[in-house]
Formats: structure tokens, C-alpha cells, sequence
């Protein structure tokens, strides 16, 4: 597993795909780590050459010693893709993951030459729930709010249907690092992309799963409109992690965006 330094911190990254073929980078949501685009890549591995990281207080990354904002995730992004060499790309954010992409689209354009942007909105949240989640999971860790988070994340059929994924999932969720998992959730308190992302310039597709109950396709779509000229599509039965619930949903429209 590679690590690279920049903007001072430490990020595992992993490679995939056919080196010098169409890139993408994935960036991941709050909890999660790398692990979640996994049968997305198997699907885009022999067409494109792809780049998954931890962002940072997530998996193997680092957490950082301070408060930081979205302005630090995407310059961390940044720094990664100068690390290998990647002037520009295609981004694919999945919710924070998202909201990095956007802030990085909007303030390097010319490191993006496509968007996609998934279960994601310019303002997720309330700063009151942002800040109950913070003191939940600084007093009892990411564990003592498991079982919400997962309900939020998965729809039932999933939950039922794969318990041994289900569970595994939440094991990554729960492994998150507390500190790590509660400075995101201060970036996200205080992130609001609203003004900004009328100025994107890249072509941008903006996917919603159609059950996702953390950001809600309603709040995915407001926020496609605000993008000028996104296209806005729906994965049928997905919750917040379509790469998981519908990763064969995903890679075709990735594929199809990629080459349009
Ligand atoms: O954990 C959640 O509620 C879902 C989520 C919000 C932002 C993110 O990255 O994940």
C-alpha cells in the first residue's frame, strides 16, 4: 500500500486500473475508507487508470493534530495527485467525498476535467446535528453511533439481504478513528459550497440513490441545479453508497460520462 506526504500529513492511496488510460479519482464520505469503491474499480479497471485514497483521519491516513476545514481535505487531494504526477482528472466525490471535489473544482479547475459527484450536497447538515454527532462520537467513539449511521447509510433490502457485507461495513465505520471521524464532521458543520459551485466550470454529473436518507435525492438534485449544466441521475433502489448497493449502476454511468 503506497503512502504519500503532502500538505503535511500522511495518506495511503492505492493505484488500480491501466496505467495512461483515462483517469479518475475517487474521494471517499465520512467513515468510510477506500475499501468502498472496490467493486466499482473491478469494473473500470480494464478501460481507465484510477486513483482511491483515505482521506485524512480515515483508514490508513493520518489524523491531523488540528482543527481543519474542507480547504485542507482538498488540498490534500491536491497534493496527492501532484505525488503522482496526475495534472488533471476526473473527480468522482462520494458525499464529503463530494463536497472535496466541488471545493477543489471550484478553486483548481484545472485539475478537473470532469466531475461526478454522489450522494453529495453544497451544505449537508445542521451545524446543532453536526455538533451532536461530534460529542457523541468524542465521548463514546464512532461505535456509540453505529447502528444510526448504518440505518442511514443502507437501505433495508441491503441490510437483510448481505448480512455478512452489511457487518463488515460497520466494522470499517466503527474502526474509524473518534478524532479523525469528528474533525470531518467539523468541516462539514462548516462547509457551505452553496455560492461557490455556481462557478464550475468542469462538466458534471450529479448522482443520487434513490433511498438515501442522509442526503436525501431532494438536497443532491438542488444542489445538480446550482452546478451549470450538471445532468442529474437516480440509482433505483442505492442508499448513500451506491458503489456498494449498485456498483455495476455506478461504473456504467462513470463509463458513460467519461466518454461522452
Ligand atoms: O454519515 C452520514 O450521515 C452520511 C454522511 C454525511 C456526510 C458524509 O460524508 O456521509
Amino acid at each position: 500500500m503506497p503512502f504519500s506526504r503532502s500538505n503535511d500529513i500522511v495518506l495511503s492511496y492505492r493505484r488500480a486500473g491501466r496505467r495512461g488510460a483515462p483517469r479518475i479519482a475517487f474521494a471517499n464520505s465520512l467513515g468510510s475508507d477506500m475499501a468502498i469503491w472496490d467493486d466499482v474499480i473491478d469494473e473500470l479497471a480494464a478501460d481507465f487508470d484510477l486513483l482511491l485514497y483515505d482521506k485524512r483521519g480515515h483508514g490508513l491516513s493520518e489524523v491531523a493534530p488540528a482543527p481543519r476545514g474542507i480547504r485542507d481535505h482538498s488540498d490534500d487531494l491536491i497534493g496527492l495527485l501532484d505525488h503522482v504526477g496526475w495534472q488533471d482528472t476526473m473527480i468522482c466525490g462520494l458525499s464529503v467525498g463530494g463536497v472535496i471535489a466541488m471545493d477543489l473544482a471550484v478553486r483548481a479547475p484545472a485539475r478537473v476535467t470532469r466531475l461526478v459527484l454522489m450522494d453529495t450536497a453544497a451544505k449537508i447538515g445542521t451545524p446543532d446535528a453536526w455538533n451532536a454527532r461530534i460529542d457523541a462520537v468524542q465521548d463514546g467513539g464512532v461505535a456509540s453511533i453505529g447502528e444510526a449511521i448504518m440505518a442511514r447509510w443502507f437501505s433495508p433490502d441491503y441490510r437483510a439481504g448481505q448480512p455478512e457485507a452489511f457487518s463488515a461495513w460497520r466494522r470499517m465505520l466503527e474502526r474509524t478513528p473518534a478524532a479523525g471521524y469528528a474533525e470531518t464532521c467539523k468541516a462539514l458543520r462548516d462547509a457551505d459550497l452553496t455560492d461557490t459551485i455556481t462557478g464550475i466550470t468542469a462538466p458534471t454529473l450529479v448522482i443520487a440513490g434513490e433511498n438515501d436518507l442522509s442526503t436525501p435525492p431532494a438536497l443532491v438534485e438542488a444542489t445538480a441545479h446550482r452546478i451549470p449544466g450538471a445532468i442529474f441521475h437516480i440509482i433505483k433502489g442505492a442508499g448513500h453508497l451506491p458503489c456498494i448497493e449498485r456498483p455495476a449502476d455506478v461504473a456504467a454511468l462513470l463509463r458513460g460520462f467519461a466518454n461522452g
